[in-house]
């Protein structure tokens, strides 16, 4: 079976409690606890293939989150990065996390593939009073190489799931390029030996 560790960042207020709470039960609840951080786990079934989903949502209290900000960048398999549309200052925090994740030392490490990634303006329902334009979260994303969607947590039921859906397929697309470069270099090196030590039995 496929494990999908999947991490939701962003700033403070921003949605993440409720984007995951409306995917896991299709229910949008008001007021969320934000001084603890919780994994969640979800058993799916996708394109006929078995998995178990773990979604970390963060504690926004930083100095009570167990997990540092280079630990998330490790454990996760791909990230929804959230701002508020209504919220400049959340739009410029995704950025900063966005540009954490793409920089090479974060990426190097666990990855010849790099961590799937989406960016999501949340709270679409108060777009009389938006603060970032919908081509700004676009243009940071394509930018970026990540996926981008606005949605509301508090209306759209649907689109929140078919967000976390596409994620997560990107996610397995990562998966299945990895195991083929693995295996590829597996091949290579199997063929390197038998041409050094094939050319040498000749030769003896
Ligand atoms: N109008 C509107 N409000 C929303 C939406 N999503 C979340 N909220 C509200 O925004 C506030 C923060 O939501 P949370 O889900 O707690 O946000 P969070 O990012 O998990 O918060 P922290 O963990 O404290 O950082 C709550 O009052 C939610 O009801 C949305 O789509 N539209």
């Amino acid at each position: 079976m496929n494990e999908v560790k999947l991490s939701v960042l962003g700033g403070e207020g921003t949605g993440k409690s409720a984007l995951t709470v409306r995917f896991l039960t299709k229910r949008f609840i008001g007021e969320y606890a934000s001084n603890f951080e919780s994994i969640y786990n979800k058993h799916l079934c996708l394109e006929g293939k078995q998995l178990n989903l773990e979604i970390y949502d963060p504690c926004s209290q930083l100095q009570k989150a167990k997990f540092s900000l280079t630990s998330k960048l490790h454990w996760a398999d791909g990230f929804v990065i959230v701002y508020d549309i209504s919220d400049r200052s959340s739009f410029a925090f995704a950025k900063a996390l966005i540009y954490r994740i793409r920089e090479p030392q974060a990426s190097h490490c666990k990855r010849a593939v790099e961590q799937a990634v989406l960016l999501v303006g949340n709270k679409q329902d108060l777009c009389h009073v938006r603060e970032v334009g919908w081509e700004e979260g676009e243009k940071l994303a394509l930018d970026n190489r990540c996926q981008f969607c606005e949605l509301s947590a508090a209306e759209q039921s649907l689109e929140v799931e078919m967000m976390f859906i596409r994620i997560i397929k990107d996610i397995l697309t990562n998966f299945k390029l990895k195991e083929k470069r693995r295996s590829s270099g597996s091949k290579s090196m199997a063929k390197l030996i038998n041409n050094v030590f094939g050319k040498r039995r000749k030769s003896v």
